[in-house]
């Protein structure tokens, strides 16, 4: 008798770590169970991917959601959405920019219960790591948050403290001994709130004068400082949206010699320069800022090498109101959390041929293993049935009313992407399919597995 699957994907060019390869996959009760050059037997739904591409669902390791309380720039709902119709299945919410910021147990539980009601895909909670909360970070981690989040830098929040270098050590003392990595914003305190106030002194407030105040050393040095504390200590860290080549050549020299260190990056970065933010203006405004051509190229080449662990979204929108001044003054952070993967696919897999498998690791494998997310982040048997189904000969130039986003906003809006998302399937249930949300929200928390 032929077996009953609930899900076959058939005739797709599956992306898997070993490569792509021409077979169906199965699933059943959310896991991928079978895969193989031709699946017998029967499935509730068969689903066709003749000419289509099927990678793992992506995984956006850095999203602001900013629910609950600040529900006017973007929500669970809606960033969901986006997230989905950009072919992700779970994402890992910060824990700023909602209100209250995420420090302690009972605002954790107000996030999640927002999200168990309205979230269409997966999620993981940062917790907060700032001076004012080091005695709830144990309480976070039984939560099940997967990291701690801080800011050297002033955070943009008031409510949200910058971790200064005695906060910095003391709590990754903490984390060390719980077991869970750190993520640092890295920009110099001092030096960015000292060329700040001076450029506002003077009334210097372009988009050059922005960049001006946080010139690349302000990272370099704060990656530095923040390895000598991972190295003292003996926490996991991870650098937030790395922007500079030679923090990547930090970062790699300290893991060769044992640092438990890796970092992010973010698709602005590997994708827009200082000239282009300079045309977008501030609809591209984020910090620490886009930066030249020259940075960006040795950028690639230390992706390309291995050297960066993960690509993630930073998606940040705000009410545009707040987009509206000068440049220096105004909201920083971009709306990205659709485009991640289109971006990839266009600057990476076709205008640098980079391997899908590789793409798909950037987006989805690594993180999950970085965060010990089981059963996430690969086509594998035994793992979610978690699906981002791709036309790679299918182009589209992004409109703005294409956006999930409460806001249709991006810096991207007008851009040509390579590669179009077709379906997104999480656990085995289609929840975005040709441009539409077809799922009421079917969202787990996920936490990670010691
Ligand atoms: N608070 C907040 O979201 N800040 C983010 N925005 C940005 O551009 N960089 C960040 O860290
Ligand atoms: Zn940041
Ligand atoms: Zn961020």
């Amino acid at each position: 008798m032929n077996k009953r699957y609930e899900v076959i994907i058939r005739n797709g060019l599956l992306v898997c770590p070993e490569g792509v390869i021409k077979a169906d996959v199965a699933v059943c009760d959310e896991k991928i169970v079978e895969i193989a050059e031709e699946i017998a037997g029967e499935a509730r739904e068969t689903i066709d991917a003749a000419g289509q591409h099927v990678f793992p669902g992506i995984t956006d390791g850095h999203v602001h959601f900013n629910d609950p309380g600040r529900t006017e720039w973007e929500t669970i709902a809606t960033g969901s959405q986006a997230l989905a119709a950009g072919g992700g299945v779970l994402y890992f919410d910060m824990p700023l920019n909602c209100s209250p910021c995420t420090l302690d147990a009972k605002t954790f539980n107000a996030k999640l219960a927002v999200a168990q009601r309205d979230s269409l895909v997966d999620y993981g909670f940062w917790g907060g790591f700032t001076p004012n909360n080091l005695d709830k970070l144990a309480e976070l981690a039984e939560c099940g948050v997967i990291g701690f989040k801080a800011f050297s830098c002033f955070s943009g929040i008031d409510e949200f403290g910058r971790a200064d270098d005695y906060t910095a050590l003391v709590g990754m003392e903490t984390l060390a001994k719980l077991g869970l990595p750190l993520m640092v914003h890295c920009e110099n305190a001092e030096i960015t709130s000292a060329l700040t106030a001076k450029a506002l002194m003077h009334n210097k407030t372009t988009v050059r004068d922005y960049f001006a105040a946080r010139p690349p050393i302000t990272e370099i040095e704060n990656v530095a400082r923040m390895i000598s504390l991972a190295e003292e200590t003996g926490c996991k860290l991870i650098i937030a949206h790395i922007s500079t080549a030679r923090a990547v050549a930090l970062v790699t020299e300290a893991r060769r010699r044992g640092v438990d260190v890796c970092c992010e990056t973010i698709g602005h970065y590997l994708i827009l320069t200082a000239d282009d933010v300079e045309q977008l203006g501030t609809v591209a405004k984020c910090s620490p800022p886009i930066r030249d051509p020259k940075n960006q190229a040795k950028m690639w080449a230390r992706l390309l090498n291995g050297e960066i662990a993960f690509v993630s979204s930073d998606h940040s929108p705000c009410d545009p109101k707040l987009k509206d001044g000068e440049f220096l003054k105004v909201w920083g952070g971009i709306s990205a959390c659709q485009t991640t993967l289109p971006a990839l696919l266009t600057h990476a897999g076709h205008a640098r041929k980079v391997a899908l498998e590789d793409i798909a690791r950037l987006t989805a494998q690594n993180v999950n293993e970085i965060f010990n997310i089981p059963g996430k982040g690969k086509i594998a048997v035994g793992y979610d049935g978690d699906f981002a189904l791709v036309d790679l000969a299918k182009s589209f130039a992004l409109q703005a009313e294409d956006l999930f986003y409460k806001h249709q906003v991006s810096p991207y809006v007008g851009a040509t992407f390579q590669g179009t998302v077709t379906q997104t399937i999480l656990r085995g249930t289609t929840v975005f399919k040709h441009g539409r949300i077809v799922s009421k929200p079917i969202g787990k928390h996920v936490r990670p597995k010691f």
